[in-house]
């Protein structure tokens, strides 16, 4: 099957340090143009690449008779999330299949939810795909401990792997591992060298020099090669996993088992009702204390209506306190149906739940059920196995809304200029959320001048109301959440600067404004001029400033006129006298002329009036063609929108996905490869 070529994005010079090329149907993404230029000529140079890349693959290959699984001691028993990612159909569920079969012997059918495995007397890990949407990948960037970065090697790098590093560098980097897939298509041996080769220098490129990446070059009986898996998963099992410092700052769960435990007569009577629902999952990162509130990430913030701790349904030591058989006890998968150890009151496992230190909370590692009262109903309507929960726990700190200063620079690969006070959708600590920042530069002294929009190639300063996050945490914006969308999804990266200081940040806020006036009356050069300033006071503050008529006769303020000129001129004696300003001119201007003075005006407010309003009338003022479909969730969040995971979109018509720059060359906007499609 070709690709259909509407997508498809013509020839392009070097873009970002990378050149975006495109041979017949095929496009693709080089570090260099060198290595463009490489790749056309590689036959010539296969042989001699030959033996260099066999040399680094033998490198590559672990001893495995070296390595003992069940040596690692001191580590912590709470399973490693090894998140699975890459573009569609680039083989990330064949991946999870195979590394379990590798562990368990099990067969996974379908891989939905997290999937836990023991892999080494002291090791567990949890296998997550990661899914293709931006929520998704947003949540899935918090929550990774290790990722395996899948990378078609028939196709190349894709869009996909470009705005997950994007998040992932927002967010705090995990260890990344590469995954070469689909290399057993490539048939030439002359041509399989060099694309490893290539693929290899580019992975590192944007990882760091070295960075491991496995092989994976054909199938077996549908699976992987188990000798290749095999390197692959001695690897991750005995590998050193750094955690990042906003999840241990945090407590955490993602989600392996969700129940709706809504009364039945309730649900009947309405419904549209709020649900109740429990959570399992291993608490992560640093303790729960009683109180804490949490935030389930695109529904909101909720308190805990109860914490139960249970027996860890994936280790060896409590298993005998389950209802599993032997053969389970090293795989858990409950959303996939397998060890689905449905809550029990008899089997549940409670030490630490009266006897809680109140101090010390629950401790990281354990495994809990959390159940959480009056959730909006969409939550359990658009419930996906395949798209992961996660739960963060907030401190009191991020409880709070408020103006938060960022520095914020646009991503150079998406088109468009950020504009102020335009809606964008902001991932921020565990939330995302939209909302509607003022952009600004620093001006002379401590005024910041506001800016419609954000500048091309440098950073500027974002004011934007919404949940504090402390300052320092990354965060990254997009505009739209549409999965359909050939363009690159990214619109900007940053970080919080502060939020303390919020208050005296906007007063410092300005932004240019055009004071108009009309003459009252002209005595040749000079002239006395109405309505432009609001008090003498003013004038007198205005004294010397230059100003100009429509027809660009310049001039500036000189003083408030006389009192007694005013009343003889207005020949009205009960009108104000006040607010004339006498200005002089380089000509003598007529009384039919407006004249201008340019000023700094402080933008007061950064919250306007539409963020209090209910979220119906908050949707039509967004542009038409973002129809973003929101909770109502006003009660519960003030006065900030939590996004959910229903969307809807309009498509961008076809012609706007090619954006000219002053008249010459044509912006890529796509490298992402419709799904089903195939090289040809
Ligand atoms: N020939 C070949 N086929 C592969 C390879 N890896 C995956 N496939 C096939 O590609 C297809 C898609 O694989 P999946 O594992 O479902 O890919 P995925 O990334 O999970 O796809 P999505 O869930 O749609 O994002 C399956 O038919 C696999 O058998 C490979 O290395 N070589």
């Amino acid at each position: 099957m070709g690709i259909d070529s509407s997508w498809i994005i013509p020839y392009s010079d070097e873009y970002e340090g990378r050149v975006v090329h495109r041979r017949g149907n095929s496009l693709k993404i080089y570090d260099r143009k060198e290595e463009c230029d490489d790749d056309d000529n590689y036959t010539r140079n296969a042989e001699s690449q030959a033996a260099t890349d066999q040399k680094e693959e033998q490198h590559q290959r672990l001893d495995i008779s070296e390595i003992d699984l069940h040596t690692v001691e001191g580590e912590e028993s709470v399973p490693y999330v090894v998140l699975v990612q890459g573009p569609p159909n680039v083989g990330k569920s064949l991946l999870i299949k195979s590394l379990v079969k590798f562990f368990t012997k099990h067969h996974l059918n379908d891989v939905r939810g997290p999937v836990t495995v023991v892999s080494g007397k002291h090791r567990q890990l949890q296998f997550v795909e990661c899914p293709n949407d931006v929520n998704g990948m947003m949540d899935a960037a918090k929550y990774a401990d290790l990722v395996l970065l899948c990378i078609d090697a028939s196709y190349g790098f894709e869009m996909e792997t470009f705005e997950f590093l994007n998040l992932l560098q927002a967010h705090g980097f995990p260890d990344v591992i590469g995954v070469l897939s689909h290399l057993d298509k490539i048939k030439d041996e002359g041509k399989l060298l060099h694309t490893k080769k290539r693929l290899s220098r580019q992975f590192w490129n944007e990882i760091y020099d070295g960075a491991e990446l496995f092989y994976l070059s054909c199938l077996d009986n549908g699976m992987y090669m188990e000798d290749q898996i095999h390197n692959l998963a001695t690897f991750i099992s005995v590998m050193k996993i750094n955690p990042l410092s906003w999840q241990t700052a945090h407590p955490y769960l993602l989600v392996d088992q969700f129940e709706d435990v809504t009364s039945p007569e309730r649900e009947h009577i309405d419904k549209k009702c709020y649900r109740n629902i429990g959570m399992c999952g291993y608490l992560r990162g640093s303790n729960l204390k009683r109180g804490t509130k949490v935030h389930i990430a695109g529904v909101g913030d909720f308190p805990l209506y109860g914490i139960t701790s249970l027996a860890d349904p994936c280790s060896s030591r409590s298993a005998a306190k389950m209802r599993v058989t032997d053969k389970e006890r090293l795989f858990y998968a409950p959303m996939s149906s397998h060890g689905d150890l449905l809550y029990d009151k008899d089997a549940e496992y409670i030490d630490e739940l009266n006897d809680l230190n109140e101090i010390e909370g629950f401790r990281a590692g354990t495994y809990l059920k959390l159940e959480v009262r009056d959730i909006p109903f969409e939550m359990t309507k658009n419930i996906d196995p395949f798209c992961p929960i996660l739960v963060g726990g907030i401190s009191l700190e991020e409880e709070n809304i408020g103006y938060m200063q960022a520095r914020l620079k646009r991503h150079s690969w998406h088109i468009k200029l950020l504009k102020t006070r335009e809606p964008i959708i902001v991932s921020v600590g565990w939330r995302r959320y939209q909302t509607r920042p003022i952009y600004a530069q620093e001006g002379g002294g401590s005024r910041l001048h506001r800016i419609h929009y954000t500048p091309k190639h440098a950073d500027c300063l974002a004011m934007f109301w919404g949940p504090l996050a402390p300052p320092g945490t990354g965060f990254v914006a997009v505009h739209n959440l549409a999965g359909n969308k050939a363009a690159f999804r990214i619109s900007a990266t940053g970080f919080i600067l502060d939020f303390t200081q919020a208050a005296e940040i906007v007063a410092k806020i300005v932004k240019k404004r055009k004071q108009v006036g009309t003459p009252l009356k002209i005595f040749k050069k000079t002239a006395l001029i109405k309505d432009m300033f609001t008090s003498d006071l003013e004038i007198d503050w205005f004294k010397g400033v230059a100003i100009q008529t429509a027809r660009g006769v310049r001039g500036n303020v000189k003083k408030a006129a006389k009192k007694e000129l005013v009343r003889k001129i207005k020949n009205k004696g009960d009108q104000p006298t006040e607010r004339i300003a006498s200005c002089s001119f380089q000509h003598e201007i007529s009384l039919s002329d407006e004249v201008f003075m340019r000023v700094w005006k402080q933008v007061g407010e950064l919250k306007d009036s539409l963020d209090k309003d209910d979220p119906a009338r908050r949707q039509r003022t967004i542009e038409q063609r973002r129809a973003v479909v929101f909770m109502d969730m006003k009660h519960r969040s003030g006065n900030i929108m939590p996004i959910c995971e229903e969307y809807q979109f309009k498509r961008r018509p076809k012609e706007v996905l090619f954006k000219k720059e002053k008249g010459k060359q044509e912006i890529p906007q796509c490298t992402r490869r419709p799904k089903g499609c195939e090289v040809v």
